[in-house]
């Protein structure tokens, strides 16, 4: 198994915690897209050894041979030097190309799988290049029609309506046809990619309440319960819309197997106080298997040796689970 890990921005925690992934040994082989440069020079200021082997595409070395402290990199050049914790748009092409390469490669079937440390959108746009996440980027660029944002954490899934967008432009873009998309390809993905047979997805509503009876905001009246109406005739186990609010408690998240949110900042609060650090984002709906950390580039971290990597491992853990899913290895619930 090949998994691609593309370290993200250099300036932020992705190269430290590249470097820490690469000092475990994994059941799969991980091939780092970036710059070696970058990598052996965040080592070097950690004062951990890293050992460099180049990877070359169609160059099938036997599977999980490389050692503990040595990365398998897919070279990308770095545009400018890299300062550890600050930020310069002269990098943000590279940050992209490593992407454009894990992309195309898993499109191409050479990777299983990617896994993304974190990117710093605010400075790809300062470059000049509109972007609002992997996960528009990753639709953008694989032709998909719709996919989801889903972060998973030991209690909990929480998947997203709306993904990176202005809290003024929510409500409008909650519509009957995005919800019909989404859910379908949640409750498909919750199916294939994490063997559970017969998915239950809490849905909360968009306003204080759930609209309150339409006192409160009309969207679960008008567009939300017609929607989850039509789609529990298709079969899918729908629950909702309940009030967010008190959607995430034990005995309401016990019900389901997966919450959907209608905006961001509505679900991924509630999972990151619960999990932070140990938690993965999962792209759902693309044609290939994509999970990423629950953090950020953490500037301030960067170069610190106090950047915690176990999100990244929970994420590069997920799509090692997920590719042998794929490929029939394992039966039943992640
Ligand atoms: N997967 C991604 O690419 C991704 C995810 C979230 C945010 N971001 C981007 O990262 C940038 C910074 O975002 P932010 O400041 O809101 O969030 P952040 O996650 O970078 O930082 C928030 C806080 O958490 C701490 N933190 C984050 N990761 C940590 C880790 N692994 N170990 C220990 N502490 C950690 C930071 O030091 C900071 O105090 C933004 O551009 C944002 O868009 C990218
Ligand atoms: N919304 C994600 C989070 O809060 O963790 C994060 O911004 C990453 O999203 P992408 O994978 O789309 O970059």
């Amino acid at each position: 198994m090949k998994i691609a890990i593309t370290p993200g921005e250099p300036a932020g925690i992705g190269p430290d915690i590249c470097v820490a992934l690469a000092q475990k040994s994994w059941p799969a082989d991980l091939v780092f897209v970036c710059d070696p440069e970058v990598l052996l020079k965040r080592a070097e200021s950690l004062g951990i050894l890293l050992k460099v082997e180049i990877y070359s595409p169609g160059d099938d070395s036997p599977p999980h041979t490389r050692q503990p402290g040595s990365a398998l990199v897919l070279p990308v050049s770095c545009g400018a030097p890299v300062t550890p914790g600050e930020l310069n748009p002269a990098n943000s092409q590279y940050v992209l190309n490593t992407l454009r390469r894990a992309i195309t490669g898993c499109l191409q079937r050479e990777f299983d799988a990617m896994v993304t440390a974190p990117v710093h959108k605010g400075v790809i746009n300062d470059a000049g290049v509109a972007f609002s996440g992997h996960t528009e980027y990753l639709q953008q660029l694989s032709n998909s029609s719709q996919v989801v944002m889903m972060l998973a954490s030991d209690a909990m899934k929480v998947a997203l309506v709306t993904t990176h967008l202005p809290l003024s432009q929510v409500a409008r873009s909650i519509t009957d046809e995005r919800l019909e998309r989404v859910i379908t390809v949640l409750h498909k993905d919750l199916r294939y990619k994490f063997g559970i047979a017969d998915p239950r997805i809490i849905v909360a509503g968009l306003n204080p309440h759930a609209g309150e009876g339409g006192h409160m905001g009309r969207e679960e009246i008008d567009i939300i319960q017609p929607a989850l109406e039509r789609l529990r005739g298709q079969g899918i186990n729908l629950i909702g819309p309940l009030p967010a609010d008190t959607l995430f408690t034990p005995k309401v998240l016990e019900t389901g197997d997966a919450v959907l949110a209608m905006y961001h900042d509505q679900g991924l609060p509630v999972l990151k106080y619960q999990g932070f650090g140990r938690a993965a984002n999962i792209t759902l709906g693309l044609p290939f298997i994509r999970t990423s950390v629950d953090h950020g580039a953490a500037l301030d971290l960067a170069g610190t040796g106090k950047a915690d990597g176990g999100s990244l491992e929970t994420a590069l853990e997920y799509a090692i689970n997920m590719v042998e899913r794929s490929r029939g290895s394992i039966h039943g619930k992640a």
